[in-house]
């Protein structure tokens, strides 16, 4: 059974004096626990941003990004979970929230779905949508039109906004009339003219050219940060992550795989999706010794036993995986594949040069024995006689460079 509410206010925040509630959430800010079952698909996450946070959602395709945002919008129904925005809870079904890894879950008794309208949340993606027949100062006068206000209010608003998107002139142009990147500024006009209490990003930027890409970037960035809501974006540009986000959510087959600070995400990787989008290679491995300084992964089916690195590990024993930069390793000319002398070094081993590739970045070189280890050399170094598929080589893998991390 559901029971709608409408408006505001329809369940006490629990709030204190200073804004934060039980949990030490900011009660402004977005507190989402979702589980939504798709068949054989399923997503089971929480996502937590606060007034005046962008947080980042990356994942690889179908990894479940978008039906995680439908469900927050309130246009995919969840199963169990509960949403609580800016202190009002828009969705509680049979839950109060997961509690701990197993997943176990309370029971809470009645159920709340607000509707999607009643929500007030600004969801944006790469299409503008916007009303062919209205000129830009009328789609954008829309949303304070249906929130109440007076025409001339309305439009009076509508004109601030296509001043601040930089459209001054172009209110009584047709959406037709624009061009793609003019009607993404009025469509993020729109949508933040409805004042939103959290703003829902899906690829807003993919369907534009670079120079756009980058003006609305900033544009959105100016913009949210004026009016201090939360943000949650989904992109696949690390641009995105790096102009917009405060933080960043890793998502892998509907689970949370990482979550951490976009400096920590970025130079720590800890999954397949997370290294590829950032451009780092990933090693596994198991713990053997956690502290840092002294932190060290032990290696399996690789030419070198342990690897050395920074960063804090689990307990001994623990699978856990290794990030680098493939600029940073060395390769030399070596006697032989089994030449051990010259691997005695730590974070040096001794393999066959495997396939040789050219990339924007100069030759990806991999070591034939180690897969998941490779190399971005210069491409003056393809003139290097020795350097060929087959040829032993000695790598090295400085330790400074290499960040550890532990998927969730
Ligand atoms: N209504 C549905 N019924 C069944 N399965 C669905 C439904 N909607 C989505 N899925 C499946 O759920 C998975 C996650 O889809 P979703 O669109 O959320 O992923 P995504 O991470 O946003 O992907 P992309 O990056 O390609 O947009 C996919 O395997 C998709 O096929």
């Amino acid at each position: 059974m559901t029971a709608a509410l409408s408006g505001a206010g329809a369940e006490a925040t629990g709030a204190d004096a200073r804004g934060q509630n039980a949990a030490g959430l900011d009660a402004s800010g977005l507190d989402a626990t979702v589980q939504v079952e798709l068949g054989t698909f399923s997503v089971s996450a929480n996502v937590r941003v606060a007034a005046g946070e962008t947080l980042a959602i990356i994942g690889a395709n179908g990894s479940g990004k978008s039906t995680l945002l439908a469900s927050i919008a309130g246009s995919q129904r969840i199963d169990t979970g509960r949403i609580r925005l800016a202190g009002r809870t828009l969705t509680r079904r049979g839950t109060d929230g997961m509690n701990g890894a197993d997943g176990t879950v309370r029971t809470s008794g009645a159920v709340v779905d607000l509707r999607r309208a009643d929500r007030r949340i600004g969801l944006l993606d790469q299409r503008a949508l916007l009303f062919p027949h209205l000129g830009a100062r009328a789609n954008i006068a829309f949303a304070p039109r249906a929130h109440g206000s007076a025409r001339r209010a309305a439009d009076r608003t509508a004109d601030e906004w296509l001043e601040r998107v930089g459209l001054p002139a172009r209110g009584s142009a047709r959406a037709r009339d624009l061009s793609g990147g003019q009607q993404q500024r009025v469509a993020i006009a729109r949508t933040l003219a409805s004042e939103p209490e959290l703003l829902l990003l899906d690829e807003p930027f993919a369907a534009l050219d670079v120079t756009s890409r980058a003006e609305l970037r900033a544009l959105v960035a100016a913009e949210t940060r004026r009016l201090g809501i939360p943000v949650v974006i989904v992109s696949h540009d690390p641009l995105d992550l790096i102009a917009l986000a405060d933080r960043v959510l890793v998502l892998e087959s509907g689970r949370v795989a990482q979550e951490g600070s976009v400096a920590a995400v970025l130079e720590s990787p800890a999954t397949p999706f997370a290294a590829a989008f950032t451009g780092r290679g990933l090693l596994h491995g198991t713990v053997r010794h956690a502290a840092d300084p002294d932190a060290r992964l032990e290696l399996h089916d690789a030419p070198l036993a342990e690897l050395r690195g920074r960063g804090a590990l689990p307990a001994p024993g623990t699978p856990a995986v290794a990030s680098f930069d493939p600029a940073q390793v060395r390769i030399e000319a070596a006697a032989s594949a089994n030449d051990a002398a010259s691997a005695s070094a730590a974070n040096t081993w001794c393999g066959t040069v495997g396939e040789v590739s050219t990339g924007p970045a100069g030759i990806r070189v991999a070591c034939a024995e180690w897969p998941e280890a490779w190399a971005v050399l210069p491409l003056a170094r393809v003139l290097d006689p020795w350097l060929a598929p087959g040829a032993p080589a000695v790598w090295h893998l400085p330790e400074a460079e290499v960040r550890f991390a532990t998927p969730a």
